[in-house]
């Protein structure tokens, strides 16, 4: 049996609930009920506070757990991460009142900066050889210029809304941050076959993700740029169509690649081009 830890409600709630389930972990969850067992995989659930997490599973309580990077290197436990997400992506910022003047890191020298991570901030500010007032508070940090706390503040940047809305502009970037899977140090060997599986069926989700299936119709004598165009795993199914001189082209394509080589399969004649999800994808 393996126990992970989630964060209850939060940011990194919804995210880590669907990853679980689409790993094909079935389990009841319950907004009042903080533990929960999986119904066909040997793993029980804890919602906790996700500050409270990277300290429990380096004590073994949970044996893994999913957690931002920001809150696991300020805990002072990198060492846990086993596996990158790729959600929860943000980053850890500097940020000054609009108007004042700022022209480099050396601009804090002595200012007062609120924070809620004061290990990474602390040791990024004296990586740049500037002594600071650090002011740790919990949430709401945007806040402290404008009620006379701090002349600078560091805390989480995704939009940038938050900053705009209270008068602040981003001035560095600390930190960057996405959720990760982490697993305490003394796994037994049963359990560390059970992470191996878990973690297969993640990376079999994420590499989904971040593909598409394709399909479409080409002229045969424009076959070869279309291989060329769309390798696939392996490579591409071709099949003939029914009009002679045609042929059908099935692959995959990165998502973040989709647009350019759709552009070049139509340059070289493709047709009907059809786009599909994948919702698992075993290299
Ligand atoms: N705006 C954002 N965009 C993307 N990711 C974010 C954002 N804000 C926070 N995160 C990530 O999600 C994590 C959880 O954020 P959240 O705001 O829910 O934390 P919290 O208020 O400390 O929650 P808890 O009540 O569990 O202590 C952060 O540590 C960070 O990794
Ligand atoms: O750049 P943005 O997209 O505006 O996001 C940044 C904000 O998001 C987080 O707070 P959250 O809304 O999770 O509230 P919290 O303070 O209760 O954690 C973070 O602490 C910032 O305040
Ligand atoms: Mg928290």
């Amino acid at each position: 049996m393996l126990r992970l830890a989630i964060q209850k409600s939060g940011r990194l709630s919804e995210d880590s609930l669907a990853l679980i389930r689409e790993c094909g972990i079935s389990f009841i969850s319950s907004s009042y009920k903080l533990k929960t067992e999986a119904t066909n995989f040997p793993l029980e659930i804890l919602f906790l506070r996700d500050d409270d997490i990277p300290g429990y599973v380096q004590d073994g309580v949970a044996d893994l757990g999913i957690v931002g990077q920001n809150v696991l290197v300020e805990a002072g436990y990198p060492n846990l991460e086993v596996e990158a997400l790729g959600f929860s992506k943000c980053r850890l910022s500097l940020a000054v009142p609009r108007a004042a003047s700022y022209d480099s890191v050396e601009s804090l020298q002595g200012k007062n900066i609120a924070t809620s991570y004061p290990t990474i901030l602390g040791r990024y500010l004296a990586g740049h050889g500037v002594q600071a007032n650090l002011h740790t508070i919990s949430g709401s940090v945007e806040i402290a210029p404008s009620i006379g706390l701090a002349e600078a503040i560091c805390d989480i940047v995704s939009s940038g809304s938050t900053l705009l809305g209270n008068g602040l502009r981003e001035v560095e970037t600390v930190f960057r941050s996405e959720a990760v899977l982490i697993a305490q140090p003394n796994l037994s060997a049963e359990q560390t076959e059970l992470l191996e599986q878990l973690r297969f069926r993640m990376q079999a989700v994420r590499r989904a993700k971040r593909s598409k299936y394709i399909l479409l119709n080409a002229p045969l004598t424009a076959l070869e740029e279309v291989r060329r165009l769309l390798p696939g795993i392996k490579s591409p199914t071709v099949t003939p169509l029914a009009e002679p001189g045609w042929v059908s082209v099935q692959s995959v394509v990165q998502e973040d690649e989709f647009w350019h080589i759709t552009s070049q399969l139509k340059a070289v004649g493709a047709e009907g081009i059809l786009v599909l999800p994948i919702e698992k994808m075993i290299a």
